[in-house]
């Protein structure tokens, strides 16, 4: 199978600089996400699974060991119990990728074996990126040497709050030049953009830069994922793909710990970017917690109680 890659365009500011957003109207729209769907019981089943296989599996703790890593690869490869799946007819379920810091790829990559599953590392200073920019070039390169299937790279954002645009867009573009064949996420740490703004101007110009997918937030800052955030994101993806003609991916990261959370982001992508963005290599759920809450509401589907919690998922 062939890997999607977004070729980006040369820099052009003429396609975002006449922004404007209606803070209240993304507030109202994001807010009827969660409940628009009262879905079917066997409906959210199938949300669920695939909440699943979109998940960035993650661990990015200062202690992290290669023994926790092989814990949550072991997840990654199974993370929801045999017997669920076989009551749901599901085979070969894993998640999207695992996604760790630099130093781990190289056990993610042992524990991972021939799975299939990729392995997602951060780098370029994760997760405030304030390094020299050498240095960062040469922490993406160290990663994709370990073994690295795909880069998440943080931004700087003074580069966008000083509306410097051509630094933001020189920056990305040789990072995803270091990057060479591992696909690349541009996380814009939107918590730190200070305006809606800002946050679509930054993604349209990581998009022009080539990245593969624009992810929301290092799950370090105050203010990680929301649905508004999220919602200016897509709807830049949106323009990005009319404009170019290029697909770029969307991974909401930190804060989402709930099935429930799973559910409005999928509705999300659904109606406003349309069913290929519930696919994996266009839709991604950074998350260290939430597969625990998914499984606990699949084995409650499956079996009509929840599950003792010894039984749930690590992660
Ligand atoms: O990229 C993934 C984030 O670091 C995960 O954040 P989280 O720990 O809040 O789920």
């Amino acid at each position: 199978m062939s890997v999607r890659r977004n070729p980006g365009t040369d820099l052009r500011p003429d396609w975002f600089e006449g922004i404007r957003i209606n803070t209240p109207a993304v507030e109202r729209r994001a807010a009827t996400l969660p409940v628009r769907r009262s879905l079917k019981k066997d409906w959210q089943a199938a949300w669920l699974l695939n909440a699943v296989r979109c998940i960035d599996l993650t661990t990015l703790a200062g202690d992290d060991t290669d023994d926790r890593v092989a814990r949550l690869c072991a997840k990654a490869m199974q993370p929801v119990a045999p017997d669920l799946l076989k009551e749901l007819g599901v085979e070969g379920l894993t998640t999207g990728a695992v996604c760790v810091y630099p130093t781990m790829v190289a056990a993610a990559k042992r524990a991972l074996g021939n799975s299939g599953v990729p392995v997602a590392s951060v780098a370029t200073g994760f997760p405030a990126g304030l390094m020299p920019l050498d240095l960062r070039l040469a922490e993406i390169r160290y990663a994709v040497d370990q073994g690295a299937d795909e880069i998440d790279i943080v931004i700087t954002r003074a580069h966008v709050l000083q509306g410097n645009w051509a630094a933001l867009y020189d920056e990305i573009s040789a990072m995803r030049e270091a990057c060479g064949s591992s696909r690349m996420k541009a996380i814009l740490a939107t918590g730190d953009l200070k305006s809606f703004e800002n946050v679509a101007k930054a993604s349209h110009v990581a998009m022009q830069a080539g990245s593969d997918w624009i992810k929301t937030s290092t799950g370090k800052e105050g203010v990680n994922a929301t649905l508004p955030v999220s919602l200016i994101m897509c709807r830049a993806i949106r323009d990005y793909q009319t404009q170019s003609g290029n697909a770029v991916g969307f991974k909401p990261a930190g804060g989402l710990r709930t099935a429930k959370d799973a559910i409005s982001w999928q509705v999300l992508m659904k109606e406003e970017l349309g069913t290929d963005w519930l696919r994996p290599d266009l839709f991604r759920i950074g998350a260290s917690s939430l597969l625990g809450d998914i499984e606990r509401q699949i084995s409650h589907h499956v079996t009509g109680r929840y599950a003792s919690a010894h039984r749930q998922a690590i992660a």
